[in-house]
């Protein structure tokens, strides 16, 4: 009787299974031979069932055809070890004031620590992952970046840099021979220093300038939230910058949507920020019709 009942289980268990990969296929099909860009917040990867789950989802993306592109942050890991050295943590609208010895931190950390933990993490679970920053082949060229404060127009904050240009020659070769690149948001500047860069406008930048078919930002909310705590679903370059107005948008959230805005001006049309808290985020987003997260347009009148 037992038996019968396990077998019966086990049948549902494994039709259900099926019916999952058949639904997945038009999804497989419409993606095959794409790049994705990914981009995974420091927020996103504290737990780490989360990492390997996470590993296991780029690694399958890869599998069935998909070119993901990581870009990482470390936030948070870059706050402990500046903690344990002694030293504060100071933001402005999101951005790290970086002087010059939080400048190697930030690199140990970035460059070091995570890169190569989430290089290893994809490579343990069958990927060819390999771990680079803006550094290498000086791909991302960057410069100083000012921020405008309310005090001041022109705010320096050490050696955080903006964007000048990438290279994707480096990352386009990697993917034509089969690696996932992970990139660290460190940029190089004219005399070939560091720069510390927000990853949310790394990934921005490398979607846009590889003519990314989505970019995929996962961090530690449901999405961006109003007022009320209350998920926006979609939104348009003008309730990005009316959210911004009324100070809805805050510390990290800042960065984030405004490279994800860019990014949408630019060309890029499937933008999501979604939770990288849920367990195969990464897949819900990209093989069911399941809205999750937030979705970025470039226009408008994409609103209605
Ligand atoms: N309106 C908002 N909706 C969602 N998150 C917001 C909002 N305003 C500020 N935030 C903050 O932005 C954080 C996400 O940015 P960040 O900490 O830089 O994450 P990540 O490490 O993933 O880049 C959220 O955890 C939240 O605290
Ligand atoms: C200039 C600047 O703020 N750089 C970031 C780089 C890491 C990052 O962006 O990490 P998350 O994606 O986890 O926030 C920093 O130093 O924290």
């Amino acid at each position: 009787m037992n038996t019968d009942c396990t077998i019966n289980l086990n049948t549902i268990e494994a039709k259900t299974k099926a019916n999952i990969l058949a639904e997945a296929l038009p999804y497989i099909r419409r993606f095959s031979g794409v790049t994705m860009v990914i981009k995974y917040g420091g927020n996103a990867m504290t737990d780490p069932q989360l990492k390997e789950s996470f590993a296991k989802d780029v690694v399958l993306l890869k599998l069935v055809g998909i070119h993901p592109v990581i870009v990482h942050g470390g936030g948070p890991q870059i706050n402990e070890l500046l903690q344990r050295v002694g030293k504060k943590n100071h933001f402005i609208q999101g951005m790290r004031v970086t002087d010059s010895e939080t400048m190697d931190i930030v690199e140990m950390v970035l460059g070091g620590c995570v890169n190569k933990e989430i290089t290893s993490l994809l490579n343990q679970h069958g990927g060819h992952a390999v771990g680079i920053t803006g550094r290498d082949n000086h791909f991302i060229k960057a410069k100083k970046m000012f921020v405008a404060t309310p005090e001041n127009a022109q705010q320096d904050i050490g050696q955080v840099g903006e964007v000048e240009a990438i290279d994707t020659a480096l990352i386009k070769k990697m993917v034509e021979h089969g690696y996932i690149p992970v990139v660290a948001p460190i940029g190089v500047g004219e005399q070939g220093e560091a720069f510390n860069i927000n990853a949310d406008v790394v990934a921005g930048k490398l979607a846009e300038s590889l003519e990314a078919e989505k970019l995929i930002m996962l961090t530690n909310t449901v999405g961006v939230l109003d007022k009320n705590n209350q998920l926006l679903t979609r939104l348009t370059p003008a309730d990005i910058h009316a959210l911004i107005a009324d100070g809805t948008l805050q510390n990290g959230m800042l960065p984030k949507i405004n490279a994800t805005l860019q990014a949408a001006m630019h060309g890029v049309h499937n933008i999501h920020i979604i939770d990288g808290r849920v367990p195969h985020a990464l897949l819900l987003e990209i093989f069911t019709d399941k809205g999750v997260g937030t979705m970025i347009l470039g226009r408008d009148e994409q609103a209605e």
